[in-house]
């Protein structure tokens, strides 16, 4: 058994900020709040000095492909068709599983530098990805991507369900998997089916794509004669448990499926803005009770892996895009970046930071000059703060970063090998 102490830092639950808390974490989780007396006489095996720190749930990024940190740079400035159809698919046939291992393990120091103790991806080589999260300590949900309408359709089921088979609950229970059926326009009706059936059989969620451009509407329409997220509803994508990116293009009857399916949005505003997508209505989804988590999206279409980035614009856009102020405020978004995340991953213990629940925690360091002065921590946090203040994160009570360093990552090594991966590969194409 170990015993880990937060001591005197500043504690986020439920939207409070209360000062001189102390956390206590017993192996995995956290196991309480001492006082300062209750510490006199109790002794732990790793003491962490929270002195002028914040501690918030660990940050949640709810969509990624990790991977494509390869391709950081490599294509901008174009919508999601031309980008993905002239630029991506044909660079991605060239990916090995040491690209992706390496290219994995970059993009893992990224987020964890950024605060982020858990992500959902969803690529190929997703055993090299799993092998990465393992040994890095993050928390992962990962997924194969399927497309029903190429030649690597049998292999990707195969994939998938080897991947759910190896991984699902694996890692010290810190790997999850679904099945990864990238989008409506990338798949058949016959394919979809199949993938349903195999996430009956294995008990296994859905990570997809939907409703993120308007031409993939439009489309959808034109071919079935519904939009995206009927005909995902009616073939049974949402019976055993979606997450889906973007949702963008959605209208009232769609919100009504998306709530009385519970399917859980992954918003990625960076994403969505850089690659001309549009604007999801995120505020008439929380109305309606849908789960929100935030998203950054592969870092060729944001182009970097820092989730309170997403957290800002996913604050800032839709205010003037509705010009309703209030439609996320400062609150709304710090849930949409920790619990929400959490919820839109399926974790059931993770996201806030109460006895019982996973140690998984961000320690906020308040030192900069933009913390001051003080007049409301919160508003703070949502609008002030920056990736750079984060200064330790726990995962599963484990420490991976502390005062700033990586204590499970050779950041050097990772950038050489980012380097070499990314050269060998565009020798390559
Ligand atoms: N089609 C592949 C597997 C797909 S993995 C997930 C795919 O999503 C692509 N991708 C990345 N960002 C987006 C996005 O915003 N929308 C749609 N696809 C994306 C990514 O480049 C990758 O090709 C196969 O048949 O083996
Ligand atoms: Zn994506």
């Amino acid at each position: 058994m170990k015993k880990t102490i937060i001591k005197n830092v500043g504690l986020y639950q439920d939207h409070v900020i209360k000062e001189h808390q102390n956390i206590e974490i017993t192996d995995d989780r956290i196991s309480g709040f001492p006082t300062d007396k209750d510490l006199l006489d109790r002794v732990y095996d790793e003491t962490l000095d929270g002195h002028g720190m914040l501690a918030t749930p660990g940050f949640v990024n709810t969509h990624n492909h990790i991977a494509m940190t390869v391709f950081r740079s490599y294509a901008d400035d174009m919508n999601l068709m031309d980008w993905l159809q002239t630029k991506i698919w044909p660079a991605e046939d060239h990916l090995d599983s040491d690209v992706v291992y390496n290219q994995t393990m970059l993009g893992i120091a990224e987020m964890i530098r950024c605060g982020t103790t858990s992500f959902a991806d969803m690529y190929f080589f997703m055993d090299d990805t799993a092998r990465a999260v393992a040994e890095s300590g993050i928390r992962a949900c990962l997924s194969r991507g399927m497309t029903g309408i190429t030649p690597s359709a049998e292999t990707a089921l195969k994939e998938n369900r080897q991947l759910f088979l190896d991984w699902h609950k694996k890692g010290d229970g810190r790997i999850t998997v679904m099945l990864g059926p990238h989008a409506p326009y990338t798949n058949t009706a016959a394919y979809l089916q199949r993938v349903v059936a195999l996430a009956k059989e294995l008990g296994a969620e859905i990570h997809t794509h939907l409703s993120e451009t308007k031409g993939e509407v439009e489309e959808c329409r034109k071919k079935y004669g519904k939009s995206p997220i009927a005909w995902f509803d009616e073939l049974g994508l949402f019976d055993t448990g979606c997450l889906a990116a973007h949702c963008v293009w959605v209208d009232a009857d769609d919100l009504d499926i998306m709530a009385r399916k519970h399917v859980r949005v992954a918003h990625n505003p960076g994403s969505n803005l850089k690659l001309a997508s549009g604007i999801a209505p995120i505020g008439k989804m929380l109305e309606k009770g849908i789960t929100v988590g935030l998203g950054t999206d592969g870092a060729s279409s944001n182009n970097n892996l820092d989730i309170m980035e997403e957290m800002h614009l996913a604050a800032l856009i839709h205010k003037a895009n509705t010009l309703d102020p209030l439609v996320i405020p400062a609150e709304t978004a710090v849930n949409m970046l920790t619990e929400g995340g959490a919820k839109a991953l399926g974790y059931t213990d993770i996201g806030r930071l109460e006895t019982g629940y996973k140690a998984d925690i961000t320690l906020i360091d308040r030192s900069g000059l933009h913390w001051y002065p003080r007049n409301d921590q919160m508003s703070l946090l949502a609008y002030a703060a920056n990736s750079f203040d984060v200064d330790t994160v726990l995962v599963n009570g484990k420490i991976l970063l502390r005062n700033k360093e990586f204590t499970t990552i050779d950041i050097e090594k990772i950038k050489h090998e980012a380097e070499r991966t990314k050269n060998k590969l565009f020798a390559s194409l």
